[in-house]
């Protein structure tokens, strides 16, 4: 299934962009003035291959949810039961995320790819679970390549299956204590950046627990022999089980599923940075497909954004997670197509376009 899934992502069209480009440059308004919204319904165009592209909704968010053995090591100030806490209260509606996502009128689907219980079924929950929690990242690898590929799969299912159900944007989310830790071991591996420029806060920790969060990412590249040469796909995949999560793996899946059913994929906080390295090391077109739908407070996700090469719509200093960066950043996408479909031309509206 993954390899049929990259087999099947197209680059952006570049005649598609160039069409978009000439478009915005007609519309009655002046060149330019709006900004990033412009290139990103350029980018949409460019992906979708098509000018104007389709309107980017209904949109769907899907929170991807699991354990972390790198908790063990006193990199968050969070017991591992939150995760599986915050679960049931998305499923009950209580989150943050929840409330962004009624907000913005997108349905929330909370996929288990590994928390560390069993969770009772749910309308809205979706079970892929791979294992109870990956392996401490610092003693060795988090995942096998094998459960690291299952992840992928996971995630390219729930994208095909969110498309199947009419979704035409795909929201990433993730919930999993002690995620940042492996976001940022991620995003070190990826980027070759120093863990002690890209391994954040967090939740919030003291400057003992962040101190020892950046020994604990130096450790496991370390341990795991990284950076590796990414640009193969065999060590893309090995970076990504050694030191990832399983809804990293499961996020970089949807990436892939959602790129490969052209449809774009809205990208949160720096979980979804790292996870975007890991599918963009599989195949650089994926990207072509994603927007960033915020920047997070975390510093790699800055290095992670600019690996990407992506401008973040949103910049509120957020660091939450769950999606709740990339669902407020929705309507602003909508918004951007929507111009292109519903603004006059100088020429059908009679506007003189120059002044003389
Ligand atoms: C109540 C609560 C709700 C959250 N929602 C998202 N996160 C976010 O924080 C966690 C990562 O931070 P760290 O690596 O410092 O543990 C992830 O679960 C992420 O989704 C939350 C964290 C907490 C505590
Ligand atoms: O960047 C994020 O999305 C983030 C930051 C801190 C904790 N959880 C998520």
């Amino acid at each position: 299934m993954l390899a049929e899934t990259l087999a099947a992502i197209r680059a952006a069209d570049p005649a598609a962009i160039a069409e978009a480009r000439a478009l915005q440059d007609r519309l009655t308004k002046p060149r330019g003035s709006l900004g990033a919204l412009e290139d990103v319904a350029v980018r949409l165009a460019g992906a979708a291959g098509a000018c104007p592209p389709p309107l980017p909704a209904p949109a769907a968010l899907a929170i991807f949810a699991a354990d972390h053995g790198v908790h063990a090591a006193g990199v968050t100030p969070w017991p591992q039961e939150v995760t599986v806490q915050m679960v049931a209260n998305f499923l009950a509606g209580g989150a943050v995320a929840n409330a962004f996502a009624a907000q913005a009128g997108v349905p929330v689907t909370v996929v288990d790819v590994g928390v560390a219980a069993d969770l009772p079924d749910a309308p809205a929950l979706v079970k892929h679970k791979i294992a109870y929690g990956t392996a401490d990242l610092s003693r060795g690898p988090a995942m096998t390549v094998d459960q690291a590929v299952r992840a992928l799969e996971a995630g390219i299912t729930v994208a095909r299956d969110l498309v199947a159900g009419g979704a035409r944007c795909l929201i990433t989310g993730d919930m999993g204590i002690a995620n940042t830790t492996a976001s940022a071991a991620l995003i070190s591996a990826f980027t070759g950046a120093d863990p002690a420029e890209v391994t954040g806060r967090g939740t919030g920790i003291d400057d003992e627990t962040h101190g020892r969060k950046i020994s604990v990412v130096r450790e496991a590249l370390r341990v795991n022999g990284l950076p590796a040469d990414t640009s193969s796909a065999s060590e893309a995949l090995r970076t990504l089980a050694a030191v990832g999560g399983f809804e990293h793996a499961a996020i970089a899946g949807f990436i892939l599923g959602g790129a490969a059913a052209r449809v774009p994929v809205l990208l949160d906080g720096v979980i979804a940075g790292a996870a975007a390295l890991a599918a963009a090391a599989l195949d650089p077109a994926a990207l072509d497909h994603c927007v960033a739908g915020h920047r997070s407070a975390e510093p790699g996700h800055a290095a992670a954004l600019d690996r990407l090469g992506l401008r973040p719509l949103v910049d509120l200093g957020l660091r939450l997670g769950e999606g709740t960066g990339a669902l407020l950043a929705h309507p602003m996408v909508c918004a951007a197509v929507r111009v292109m479909h519903e603004v006059a031309t100088f020429d059908s509206a009679g506007v003189t376009e120059k002044p003389v």
